[in-house]
């Protein structure tokens, strides 16, 4: 976690300490129960909401060359894959859903996750790879395939970590079941309140996992006996978040053998596929790589300044000399992005602030207009962009250098925040301030660990700027 959600976690854990009877202010014990209980919080925020931020403010799929890996159940099956829509003899309506989706032909994962899913008799799927490659649309295709829609009752179950979640796949549902209307949907979230005794004629159910386990025993509005497909979505949200494990495994347990069960998940940490394991039995595997994140085709610089005050006027002089379509600028804290935002604006440029006080479908419209080109520049914490996909980015600047939370170099925020700007092989090109002997010993530390030189840069030299972006 990096460091300025965890300094946030340690503010409201000191702001809750002040508030409790002072006998009990300095147990240990008590604190650190407090605290652990903040950092899960927070962290399963952190997770669910970069996800939904992801999917809010995208409008295709992420570019990805790599190969599948595929672990077959019984690896002498031949193992098929498909190039086109057609090939997987859809209902005519479902073809005329996804092509008024826009999609011309499957995306690398529902070429091989597909056929999968949709053969006779079913088989069960775990599937990793990177928000934003598919796996969504894939898994909506598999239950509207399979529902009979002459049956007025539940067939598909769908558990999703957070109300938010489960709602951006119920517009997939809907987008790509249009026409189709004998399919219905319905939500098990809290406060979707149903009659006792009432049972659902909806085929699919879509919802979180305590109260879709509730709607299964505790008031019977689903027959899990009758469930034909299972989708797990965002195994590794789902994990981060208590009880929610617990809550699908005993919904799995109350379905019959032969329904398909379907798990997907961003990441594959040991957790993660323990519970994977659990919840699909008997399954296919499949990987997507994720594109491996390289420094080589980035021009990287540092520039030495001696305050806050002389990083911004060294910024400016960066701007007088170069042209920059678009640039993301990370700061340590909000208060140092929210001073550089506004210093920014009073030169003229046009900014974007991202905070960690923003819900976020706030900060979902900040990246969307920034990605539309609305604003040129992007002020934010490391928090905040994590994860963020802005392809256009031409010039990063750690205006702060990425720490952990003991104030070592973080390389992989590092990588990952720099790594933006060269994506897909163009050049990109990224500029760290350094304040202090402290940033430059961070600074020389993250050369060594990348074996790669950070070269100096003279910033009052607008001559020698204007030659590095050339
Ligand atoms: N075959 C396709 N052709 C074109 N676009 C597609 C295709 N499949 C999905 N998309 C689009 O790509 C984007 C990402 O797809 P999807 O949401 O299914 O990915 P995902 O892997 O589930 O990501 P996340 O977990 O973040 O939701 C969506 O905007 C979706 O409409």
């Amino acid at each position: 976690m990096a460091t300025d959600s965890w300094a946030q976690a340690v503010d409201e854990q000191e702001a809750a300490a002040e508030s409790v009877n002072p006998n009990l202010r300095c147990t240990g014990l008590f604190l650190f129960t407090i605290f652990f209980f903040f950092f899960l919080f927070h962290f399963k925020e952190d997770k669910a909401a970069q996800s939904l931020l992801n999917k809010l403010i995208r409008n295709n799929l992420v570019n990805n060359t790599n190969q599948v890996e595929v672990l077959q159940k019984d690896p002498n099956s031949p193992l098929y894959s498909v190039k086109s829509f057609e090939e997987l003899r859809l209902k005519p309506q479902l073809l005329q859903g996804v092509y008024g989706m826009g999609f011309n032909r499957p995306s690398k994962i529902q070429e091989t996750a597909l056929p999968m899913m949709l053969a006779e008799p079913p088989q069960n799927l775990i599937a990793q790879s990177q928000s934003g490659t598919g796996k969504t649309a894939a898994f909506v295709l598999a239950m509207l395939s399979h529902v009979d829609p002459n049956n007025k009752y539940p067939q598909c179950l769908c558990v999703s970590p957070t109300y938010e979640l489960a709602l951006q796949t119920g517009k997939v549902i809907e987008q790509m079941g249009k026409h189709y209307p004998e399919v219905k949907l319905v939500y098990a979230i809290r406060g979707n309140k149903l009659q006792r005794g009432w049972k659902l004629e909806e085929q699919i159910v879509i919802g979180t996992p305590g109260t879709m386990l509730d709607w299964c025993s505790k008031f019977k509005f689903i027959d899990p006996k009758k469930i034909k497909v299972f989708v797990l979505d965002e195994a590794d949200v789902m994990i981060a978040t208590q009880g929610h494990q617990d809550q699908s495994i005993r919904i799995q347990r109350m379905l019959p053998k032969s329904c398909q069960m379907l798990l997907f998940s961003a990441t594959f940490e040991e957790t993660v596929w323990n519970f994977a394991q659990r919840i699909v039995p008997d399954p296919n595997i499949i990987k997507l790589k994720r594109e491996e994140e390289t420094l080589d085709t980035i021009k990287q610089y540092f520039v030495l300044c001696n305050s806050k005050e002389e990083k911004f006027h060294a910024l400016c002089n960066i701007y007088g000399a170069i042209t920059i379509a678009q640039a993301m600028i990370f700061c340590h804290t909000r208060k140092t992005a929210g001073w550089l935002a506004g210093e920014l604006s009073r030169e003229g440029h046009q900014v974007a602030l991202l905070s960690g006080e923003m819900q976020v479908e706030q900060r979902a419209a900040v990246i969307e207009r920034f990605r539309d080109g609305k604003e040129k520049v992007l002020v934010t914490t490391n928090v905040c962009a994590r994860g963020i996909d802005v392809e256009q980015v031409s010039v990063v600047i750690n205006f702060d250098l990425p720490v952990d939370k003991d104030g070592n170099p973080d390389n992989e925020t590092y990588l990952h925040r720099i790594g933006r700007t060269g994506r897909f092989g163009k050049r990109g090109l990224a500029i760290n301030m350094v304040d202090s002997k402290m940033s430059m010993n961070i600074l020389n530390r993250i050369q060594e660990h990348f074996n790669k030189k950070i070269e100096k840069l003279d910033t009052d030299d607008l001559d020698e700027i204007e030659k590095i972006a050339s």
